[in-house]
């Protein structure tokens, strides 16, 4: 399994209501997942635990079989090699794409970080966007550029948290069509998070209803 939960719980206020409640989830290599369901049923508190961001109260977490959270372990964020993209893409303002997409992997020699930006930027079709700011790009074209940002460092699992919601209709059609195509192309691992169970489908992601 690329991503195994077993029995996760947990509360942001350990006085009230766990709001994520014993939940199992089993994800296969390769294997695109849509957490859908009502406001407020989880979804995201889930990809923050997956991804490091959370601490659970109890259960545990593995990722390509290594335990990241119970068993008395917690691995940081950072050490997870897990790329989540947010609903506002977050993408640093004052940084050029080249740098956006270049930040996870300043470990690799400049010549090297220089090529993978570039593949990148062809994985998302928008070569010769390097110089760019974030304020140049049309939404669309910064959702790509976060998701190329995502992708750089290679990580083994891909949490996307409602990649869709701030997209109108038309446009929305175009990126659900190009981030499906890049998710197949490369194969990896996707959990989606979505109110919209048209998403899920779309995406032909096994869908798991929460609430
Ligand atoms: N940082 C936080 N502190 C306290 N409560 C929080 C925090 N983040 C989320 N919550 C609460 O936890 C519950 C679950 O939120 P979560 O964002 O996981 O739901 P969701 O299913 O993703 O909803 P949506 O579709 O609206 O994004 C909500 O009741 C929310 O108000």
């Amino acid at each position: 399994m690329q991503l195994e939960i077993k029995n996760l719980t947990f509360a942001y206020n350990k006085k009230e209501a766990n709001i994520v409640d014993n939940f199992n989830l089993e994800v296969k290599k390769g294997e695109v997942v849509a957490l859908v369901g009502a406001s407020g049923s989880g979804k995201s508190t889930v990809l923050r635990l997956t991804a490091g961001l959370e601490i659970p109260d109890s259960g545990k977490i593995s990722i390509a079989g290594q335990t990241v959270a119970g068993d008395h372990k917690f691995r940081a964020a950072e050490k997870r090699e897990v790329g989540m993209v947010f609903q506002d893409y977050a993408l640093f303002p004052h940084l050029s794409v080249e740098k956006n997409i270049g930040f996870g992997i300043d470990h690799l020699s400049k010549s090297k970080r220089k090529a993978r930006v570039k593949e990148l930027l062809k994985l998302v079709n928008l070569e010769g966007f390097e110089k760019r700011y974030p304020h140049q790009l049309s939404g669309g074209q910064q959702q790509r550029i976060a998701l190329a940002r995502t992708l750089a460092p290679g990580p083994k699992l891909l949490l996307l948290d409602e990649p869709f919601s701030n997209l109108d209709a038309e446009l929305k059609d175009k990126i659900r069509g190009e981030l499906n195509q890049i998710i197949k192309e490369i194969g990896v691992t996707t959990i989606l998070v979505s109110h919209d169970r048209e998403d899920a489908e779309f995406m032909q992601a096994r869908e798991i209803i929460m609430n």
